[in-house]
């Protein structure tokens, strides 16, 4: 029996087992305060249990509706889970949140639960002790400039292969699929380098232990915590398997790698040739009183947890980003706008991409954080546990015991009306414009007294849209979190998805898409077209 079927014979048999128990144990939310109010719940003949079933179908129309009713007003509403409640916060709590020491309200420790990741990642100490987001957030971004011919060329490599270069006809692509193999190559290319990142089979089972940890995630969280350590075993099956087929390259990958570098400290030479995740780890942990953190087992699973938080994640936005541009009302001129910018720079950086380069394509950041905008993969985000043994006081005085999960409407901010004009139409240029005209007022305050009162506001309001890059977030833009935990890969992310689309449009035509394909919700993740392709037809340059 293929992995793909095992997966939904056992998330048959786990949902009759959670469903069982359910109904005779666990009857009403008891973990949220009672006095919140509840969107989505059912009434009448086992209400509880099919409030907790509807919430593994969508989560997104119930989330719009507690937020047009209560964020509105400043109110936190809560929204049913299959094995637990959350409350969402109104955006003008974000802050609040953000505030909040990690021994308070905790974003690892919603992870754990969530995607029950001291079974998923096969080793509790991935997300117990998440060194790659420290390496991540220091030497990722730190290297960012010495990456960017290594990305640019993975990129290009890959799309060349999966595209094709067919200068005569047009050829038919499915964008999540291709995106998928071009990311996973090009977040490869940063994690364990050439030639390892353009294995195929390696990239194949890769990705699928990061479908793994989605599915079994959610198949564990439905087992009763007593009956885990009998049957999540059975879920974790695949992961296992996965896990397996990639230490075959990923075991003679990792001792190779010690060995260099121990040869190359041993004579005295630096280790900045290997300049990729696998070596800003080993460097981390070299001298660490814990010798088991430098064991290839442990490289192993630490490499499939990056993998997973870079993976999806970017691929989605990918996907969302052609669609929305090649689909968008004037799509041709949009995107001709955003070639003659690309030129632009290029003719001003001889013809190479470096940090400042892609610093200065202003059009072309602007379309993809638009897409980030309206496109979100997330219903809701920011996620996080109270921790704190005394529990939690709300900003409206409510006390929160320990345990209480909280989030925010990521989907319905960016959807706002209110915080973004026309919200339903992507607009390429919605934040380019709005960078240009801070810019513009900046250059000419230069020695101009700056206004008090009302003004002063409009004024500083002005400035602060200089900050509208892709990787700046804030209480009303959310792809990437806020505060202290958000995404410390999207400054990777950012220059990937601008040299993955300057690339395409120097390079391809595609043919217009005459409306945008559905993005799918499932629970609170909202995807991406997967099965819609696009005509491509390489450009005589
Ligand atoms: C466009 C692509 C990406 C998107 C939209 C994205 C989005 C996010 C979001 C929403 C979070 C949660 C933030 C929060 O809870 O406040 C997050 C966390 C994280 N992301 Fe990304 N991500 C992307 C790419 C990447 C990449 C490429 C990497 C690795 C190279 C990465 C590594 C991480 C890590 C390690 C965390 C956990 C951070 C923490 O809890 O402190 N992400 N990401």
């Amino acid at each position: 029996m293929a992995f793909d079927q095992l997966s939904v014979v056992l998330a048959g048999l786990a949902i009759l087992i959670a469903a069982g128990y359910t109904a005779h144990s666990r009857m009403g939310f008891t973990d949220v305060p009672s006095s919140l109010p509840m969107v989505g719940k059912h009434h009448g003949f086992l209400a509880d249990l099919r409030t907790r079933l509807a919430s593994m179908g969508s989560l997104l129309p119930v989330i719009e509706a507690g937020y047009e009713k209560y964020s509105k007003d400043g109110l936190s509403f809560v929204i049913p889970g299959f094995d637990r409640a959350m409350i969402l916060v109104p955006s003008s709590q974000i802050k609040w949140v953000v505030d909040q020491a990690d021994s308070v309200l905790n974003a690892a420790a919603m992870q754990i639960e969530v995607l029950q990741s001291d079974w998923t990642l096969l080793d509790s100490s991935m997300a117990r002790n998440p060194v790659h987001e420290i390496i991540i957030r220091r030497d990722l971004t730190r290297s960012l400039g010495a990456l960017i011919p290594g990305i640019e060329e993975e990129l290009n490599v890959a799309i060349d292969e999966y595209w094709g270069k067919n200068t005569e006809n047009w050829i038919d692509v499915g964008v999540f699929t291709t995106m998928m193999k071009v990311i996973a190559r090009t977040s490869n290319r940063i994690f364990v380098g050439l030639p390892l990142c353009r294995n195929d089979e390696y990239l194949d089972n890769a990705g699928a232990f990061s479908t793994d940890i989605a599915i079994s995630g959610a198949l564990i969280n439905l087992i009763p915590e007593i009956l885990k350590p009998l049957l999540a075993w059975i879920c974790l099956l695949p992961n296992r398997w996965h896990l397996y087929k990639c230490s075959k390259y990923l075991h003679p990958f990792i001792n190779q790698r010690i060995q260099d570098l121990n040869n190359a400290r041993a004579a005295g030479e630096t280790t900045e040739r290997w300049n990729d995740f696998t070596t800003w780890y080993l460097e981390e942990v070299a001298d660490h009183s814990d010798p088991s953190l430098r064991s290839p087992e442990k490289i192993m699973k630490r490499l499939m947890t990056v993998n997973f938080a870079a993976i999806h994640t970017s691929t989605f936005t990918a996907t969302n980003m052609l669609f929305d541009l090649f689909s968008s009302p004037n799509a041709a001129e949009n995107v001709q706008e955003i070639r003659e910018e690309i030129l632009q720079v290029l003719s001003e950086h001889d013809g190479k991409w470096d940090k400042n380069a892609l610093g200065k394509l202003i059009k072309t950041d602007s379309a993809i954080r638009e897409s980030l905008r309206i496109s979100t993969f997330m219903s809701h985000g920011m996620t996080r546990l109270v921790v704190d043994p005394k529990g939690l006081t709300m900003p409206d005085g409510l006390h929160l015991p320990p345990g209480t999960r909280i989030g925010t409407s990521t989907h319905s901010i960016h959807h706002d009306g209110d915080i973004y004009e026309n919200p339903m139409v992507y607009d390429p240029f919605r934040f380019s414009r709005a960078r240009e005209v801070a810019e513009t007022a900046k250059s000419q305050a230069v020695g101009i007294e700056i206004p008090n009162g009302k003004d002063q506001k409009d004024y500083m309001k002005i400035l602060e849209s200089k900050n509208l890059a892709i990787v700046t977030t804030s209480d009303t833009f959310l792809a990437f979190g806020h505060g202290r935990h958000a995404c410390p890969g999207r400054f990777f992310a950012a220059a990937e998805m601008k040299l993955l689309l300057a690339y395409i449009i120097l390079n391809y035509d595609i043919k217009p898409i005459g409306f945008r394909p559905a993005n799918g919700t499932i629970g609170a993740a909202i995807l991406p077209p997967m099965k819609a392709s696009i005509s491509v037809k390489r450009r005589k340059n």
